[in-house]
């Protein structure tokens, strides 16, 4: 496995201090390892999970030329193009059955959207584009072209080409397009195992009481909540004090049973910060600063215990922190992990309702409301912006991206937002 100290030397700019977003992120790429073992699941099961193998078509998806509408299927080299074409019917096209018989010139087959397209015709009328008795029927000169409304064996998926590649995290259509090859199992990844735990002696767990100067531990629900949407396997392993014997013993567990660990706090300046003697005891970690607001303090790196090593991201412990750090280096780095092919996220431009004060030289994620207003997309921003106010995060629909070199916004102005809601 490659070390810190390589994968520094690799990176451009690497400064521990004043690290720019986008550094860390190539520095994490290059770290974290793959998970490669493969296990066998029922489709349905396979929902969220990645594809371990590419899919190759073992058949046309149609299987057969057919109708794409219900109507009449007729020889386009048949139709006049200035006045209306008669033909004679000559039977009727079921989907789910081939018509039987010959079609000869100068007639047409009545057609359900489905059926399989007979022996010599190309093309399909609607029925509401003609007129037509028992008998014959009356195309109206222009209603339809040649090859019109006629579904190509293969158009969806061709016999031997691959239909899904490896790396993908199934979806729905996904499902359904295995269910369309008569695929009954798939091949995907084992789940990755995430353990995560807070530190701090200020932290108090739900129903205990709060003494002076306590807090309730919300990160350790955040982090379940984001974690539990990624579809990685938890270990909740607690509020852990800050003490070296309880640290150490919570490490030594996490690496032991997981493929990664997330910690919340102590990686500061603090006196009571142990975590971070801690981490640098028991494995390899760089601690960095990043240029960003809010989340400047980050550790990442591996930790080891009896053989077993697990990734560590040791998150700043201010809420809102935890969870700008997550969704900048922790998802792509655990879907990466998972064998998954993570995607950009898409960007929405947004006008600023506001003027937004920002210093170049940093990334900052400020939280914020977006909505349309007669047509126009607009972003506000939710109040107060403290790392510690959380319900800035819970109030907002997504994140306000003032990159690295951008300065101070003008009220009107386009900013980049990455909304939190996805369709899928
Ligand atoms: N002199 C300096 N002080 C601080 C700096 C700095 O650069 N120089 N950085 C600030 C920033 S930015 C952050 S973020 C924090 C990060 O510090 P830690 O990771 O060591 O976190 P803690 O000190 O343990 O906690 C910070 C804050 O968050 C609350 N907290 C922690 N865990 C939880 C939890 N599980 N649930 C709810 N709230 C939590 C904790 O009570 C503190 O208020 O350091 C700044 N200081
Ligand atoms: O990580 Mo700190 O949140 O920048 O306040």
């Amino acid at each position: 496995m490659t070390s810190i100290e390589q994968i520094a030397s690799c990176v451009n700019g690497y400064d521990p201090n004043a690290l720019p977003v986008e550094k860390a992120q190539e520095f994490i790429r290059r770290f974290v390892p793959r998970i490669t073992a493969v296990e066998k699941l029922a489709l349905r099961a396979a929902l969220g999970r990645v594809l371990a193998a590419d899919i190759i078509s073992p058949i046309d998806v149609p299987s057969h030329d057919n109708s794409a509408m219900d109507g009449y299927a007729l020889r386009g080299s048949e139709l006049s193009p200035d006045r209306p074409t008669r033909l004679h019917i000559a039977g009727t096209g079921l989907a789910g059955q081939q018509f039987q018989g010959p079609v000869t010139a100068g007639q047409c087959v009545r057609i359900m959207t489905g059926a399989v397209m007979p022996e010599g015709l190309d093309t399909v009328v609607p029925q509401e584009f003609c007129q037509a008795d028992a008998e014959i029927v009356t195309i109206p000169a222009g209603a339809v072209q040649p090859g019109d409304n006629r579904r190509l064996r293969g158009e969806d998926l061709a016999r031997g080409q691959p239909a899904l590649t490896a790396g993908k995290i199934l979806r729905p259509a996904d499902l359904g397009l295995l269910a369309s090859l008569g695929q009954a199992e798939v091949p995907v990844l084992r789940r990755l195992r995430v353990a995560f735990f807070s530190t701090g002696d200020e932290l108090r767990s739900i129903g205990e009481t709060l003494d002076a100067g306590c807090v309730y531990d919300s990160n350790r629900y955040t982090l379940h909540g984001m974690l539990q949407r990624l579809g990685v396997d938890l270990l909740d392993l607690g509020v852990v004090r800050d003490n070296p014997q309880d640290l150490e013993a919570a490490f030594r567990q996490a690496a032991e049973s997981a493929d990664a660990i997330i910690t919340s706090g102590g990686v500061s300046v603090g006196e009571a910060d142990f975590t971070k003697q801690m981490m640098a005891r028991l494995g390899e970690v760089a601690f960095w600063r990043i240029a960003m607001r809010p989340g400047r303090p980050m550790a990442f790196g591996r930790i080891e215990s009896n053989g077993r090593q697990a990734v560590l991201f040791g998150l700043p412990g201010n809420p809102v922190a935890v969870m700008i750090t997550f969704y900048a280096f922790v998802r792509e780095a655990l879907l990466t992990m998972a064998g998954a092919t993570p995607q950009p996220l898409p960007m929405l431009r947004a006008h600023a309702e506001q003027a937004l004060r920002k210093k170049p030289g940093r990334t900052e994620y400020q939280r914020g409301i977006v909505r349309q207003i007669d047509g126009r997309w607009q972003v506000g921003i939710t109040g107060s912006q403290g790392s510690g106010i959380l319900s800035s995060m819970s109030q907002a629909n997504g994140l306000v991206v003032l990159h690295h070199n951008q300065g101070d916004v003008a009220e009107g102005e386009l900013v980049d937002v990455l909304p939190f809601e996805g369709l899928i």
